[in-house]
């Protein structure tokens, strides 16, 4: 027979040798209640008891064995498990991310407040062109349109038609126009006016998939549904953006000297800079000598409009002060071309040592290079993502210039986040993936933007057309005529040969050559390095030239099957020329048009429409629009895009953004959690007997759920596996430790019931709450909640038993606590 041991305040060791009572195994084991055909019923294992029974006094066979090692069977589905398993997921999650902060309220509200302030500043450098409503003279018939309230619909096309009385007083012959859009169960009218401030375009992430359904007007159900996910997965986003920005600002580092030889490093600049190039030099001096938080700051410049300056005076900054910077490339090619221009700039230095690692080098000498790093005798190193390898041993790294950083992997991305807490860091970047310029603007990154060309630039010219020999061979001669060299550019690495051979019997007496990544590496640096001498007339290649290469006299460049290449990337492709005061040309080759999509199209014509200078922006947008999302953003938020589409994503991202400090919970001390249900569990003298220490272990629960619930779920998962999985009154005791921890995490101070109400008090604005319950995944408890003055009230469907209230009260308070990773926890 078990015997009972109560144990009253949970923190009263004496009480476990103490008193003894009858048993009681209905208690122990009762695990439900609800109504039956016979009134209320409650279950135990192998047993109903009915309300007139409902006394817990009969005996049942089921009772609590020792099991060491094995969890049953049983436990894995039970509730700790479940709750045990999530905060698991989520703290993984964290750590992956390294972002997690641990920060007084007081000193988070003063870096909540910088950030607002920041925010403010991004506010002002968006102006005019804030917001991603869709101007509707601009959309296509057949294009899919979002609006807020009722959601995807459409567009059928804009008409003049009567003015409806609620829309117009006018009289009834008065007629305006109107935007038609088609949803699944009819046509809606929409004043043009009123079009343009309530609707966006339904782009999605990825181009192949389309909005399988249309939106209802008569029930909007689903659509508030999609928009609440989008919603919840944006303020999750938003919240680890923060702590990663607060975790940068938490790092500090001296603020760079300055010196007369900066003064000197800046005259021999051959240029006058353009007055955005001077902002950012100001910017980026700023950032090093006056602050004393580690630089993040984006350089967002089109193709060509000199963003290189910049890194290279920042990257004097801080190796003239004695420390080491990396500079990190996508392509090996674009590494040796930094790697030439830093040597060339900084070769009157010549205590500046400059190294380049790259797959082109032996072992011997890569060796060689990273002893030096690691030894600190050189100063500048340039390579691709290898340096972000574990071999590469830094001995005193200061800054780390990223160029086109949305070129890396997901890994190499984390990888770079990584280095941002602790050395500081420039970006460039000539395609600003919007996320990117919008979180710049907005608060998380500093960005400054050079959207002037240098003087004397001219339009690069682009024709689009289908291929043919004659227009590739008028095209080429043009430019050999006067002197100039030429890309020619394919997808892929099969088909090269058959250019080569082609232009080879057409120019017999020019020097032609192939590039593509898979060369031996020798091959491929010699022939880069015979292009950029002039040596090389026509370098058919891949897109392996595709980013920041910079041959000044290389002045036509031909793409052939255009079609096959991002938006983004042609715009990259086509930088390459126009590099100087030259007219510049760009042939854009597809073989018939026939064979297009219309995605294609789409994108070949938008590139056309972006031929002036500096359109590189805009036309990121209508790329990200098109294609390509996934590799922006991660695959979670691509899934979490499509509910909304892109623009009102950002919209709603953007309002999140300026509301961040209205998300937050204050948690409350665990102590001073009361929990007011009258609840002491008895542990059975079996399972106290196998306890290797009982009061130790009770004792241990207590420290392990005050210090918080990742060191409770330890506890709990320990425990079971020493000892099994526990009696039922030991797990309605860990039930109440675990209720108290994620009371106190959500900032709960008190409950109580009282009939069938159940009372949580609280500090929680009720805009939090609503958040919370929104990302509820249980209807159950959504349903049930609601917030009054300083509490969360629930109605019951009837007065439950004290274990049963506290197990509802456990899953409420787990439901409630799965949405804490969206919000901002101080
Ligand atoms: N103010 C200036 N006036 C004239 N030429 C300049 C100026 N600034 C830079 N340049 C020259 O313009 C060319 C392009 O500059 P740079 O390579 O810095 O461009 P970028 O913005 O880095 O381009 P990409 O995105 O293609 O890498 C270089 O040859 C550079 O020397």
């Amino acid at each position: 027979m078990a015997l009972l041991l109560p144990i009253p305040a949970l923190n009263s060791s004496s009480a476990i040798r103490g008193l003894r009572v009858p048993p009681c195994p209905g208690a122990s084991f009762c695990c439900g209640v609800g109504l039956g055909r016979r009134g209320l019923v409650c279950w135990v294992p192998n047993a109903v008891y009915t309300a007139q029974t409902h006394t817990h006094t009969q005996s049942t066979e089921q009772q609590w064995k020792p099991k060491s090692g094995k969890r049953e069977d049983s436990a894995e589905g039970d509730a700790i498990t479940i709750l045990n398993e999530r905060i698991r997921r989520e703290q993984s999650k964290r750590e992956g991310s390294g972002t997690r902060t641990v920060m007084e309220s007081e000193e988070a509200d003063k870096y909540i407040e910088m950030v607002k302030q920041q925010q403010q500043r991004g506010l002002e450098k968006l102006r005019g062109d804030a917001g991603y409503k869709v101007d509707p003279y601009t959309l296509r018939s057949g294009d899919y349109v979002v609006h807020k309230k009722v959601g995807i619909g459409r567009f059928v096309g804009i008409k003049l038609d009567s003015a409806s009385p609620s829309f117009n007083s006018a009289s009834k012959t008065d007629s305006i126009e109107y935007v038609f859009i088609e949803y699944a169960d009819g046509m809606a009218k929409l004043p043009v006016k009123q079009a343009s401030r309530l609707l966006y375009r339904y782009n999605l992430p990825n181009e192949t998939k389309r909005p399988r359904t249309l939106s209802k007007l008569s029930d909007t159900s689903v659509w508030e549904k999609r928009k609440t996910k989008g919603k919840i997965a944006i303020q999750k986003m938003v919240v680890d953006l923060m702590e990663l920005y607060l975790h940068r600002l938490k790092q500090r580092r001296p603020p760079y000297p300055l010196t007369p030889a900066m003064t000197h490093f800046v005259s021999q600049f051959p240029y006058q800079p353009t007055p955005d190039q001077q902002q950012a030099f100001i910017d980026v001096h700023k950032d090093l000598t006056a602050r004393e938080t580690p630089m993040d700051r984006l350089i967002c410049g089109d193709v060509g409009f000199g963003k290189t300056e910049v890194a290279l005076r920042a990257i004097f900054c801080v190796v003239s002060a004695g420390k080491q910077a990396m500079v990190l490339a996508p392509t090996i090619v674009l590494a040796k071309q930094h790697f030439d221009v830093i040597s060339d700039r900084f070769s009157i230095y010549p205590d500046i040592k400059v190294g380049l690692l790259s797959r082109f080098q032996t072992k011997a000498e890569k060796e060689g290079h990273l002893d030096m790093i690691k030894k600190g005798q050189l100063d500048i190193i340039v390579g691709t993502h290898s340096l972000l390898g574990s071999r590469v041993v830094y001995n005193n790294l200061g800054l780390l210039v990223v160029d086109e950083e949305q070129r890396f992997g997901v890994k190499q991305k984390e990888k770079i986040a990584s280095f941002k807490t602790s050395v500081d860091v420039l970006t460039l970047s000539a395609t600003p993936i919007p996320r990117t310029l919008y979180l710049a603007l907005t608060g998380f990154r500093d960005v400054s933007l050079i959207s002037t060309p240098p003087p004397e630039r001219v339009p690069i010219k682009s024709h689009l057309s289908a291929y043919s020999k004659e227009k590739v061979l008028s095209a080429i001669k043009h430019e050999l005529d006067r002197g100039g060299q030429v890309f020619y550019v394919l997808p892929r690495i099969k088909g090269l040969e058959e250019v080569m051979d082609f232009l080879e019997q057409s120019f017999p007496n020019v020097e032609i050559a192939i590039a593509h990544g898979k060369q031996y590496s020798k091959q491929l640096e010699e022939t880069m390095e015979n292009f950029a001498q002039g040596e090389i007339k026509i370098l058919i290649c891949t897109n392996i030239v595709e980013s920041g290469l910079d041959i000044q006299n290389a002045n036509t460049i031909i793409i052939q099957d255009v079609q096959q290449f991002g938006l983004a990337q042609l715009y990259q492709l086509r930088g390459r020329v126009g590099r100087a005061d030259k007219e510049a040309h760009a042939y854009l080759f597809y073989p018939e048009k026939s064979l297009l999509t219309d995605q294609a199209l789409e994108r070949l014509a938008a590139l056309e429409e972006c031929c002036e200078l500096g359109q590189g922006f805009q036309l990121a947008e209508k790329d990200m629009g098109i294609r390509g999302f996934g590799t922006i953003f991660g695959e979670q938020q691509t899934g979490d895009v499509g509910n909304v589409g892109i623009d009102l994503f950002f919209e709603m991202l953007f309002e999140s953004l300026s509301k961040v400090d209205e998300h937050r919970v204050v948690s409350v001390p665990y102590w001073s959690v009361e929990i007011d249900l009258n609840i002491n569990p008895h542990l059975p003298s079996e399972y106290i007997n196998y306890l290797e220490n009982p009061m130790e272990i009770i004792h241990e629960a207590e420290k392990a759920a005050e210090k918080d619930i990742w060191s409770l779920m330890h506890y709990a998962e320990n425990l079971r596996r020493q000892y099994g999985k526990e009696p039922h009154s030991m797990e309605i005791l860990l039930k109440k430790l675990y209720a108290r921890r994620m009371a106190a995490d959500l900032g709960i101070s008190k409950i109580y019931a009282s009939g069938k109400m159940v009372f949580m008090k609280t500090s929680m604005k009720k805009k939090v709450f609503k958040l919370i319950t929104e990302s509820m995944a249980s209807d159950v408890y959504r349903n049930s909640l609601v917030f009054e003055g300083d509490q969360i009230k629930a109605e019951l469907l009837l007065e439950l038993p004290r274990e049963q209230l506290l197990n509802w009260i456990f899953q409420c308070l787990a439901e409630l606590h799965a949405s804490l990773p969206a919000l901002i926890k101080y």
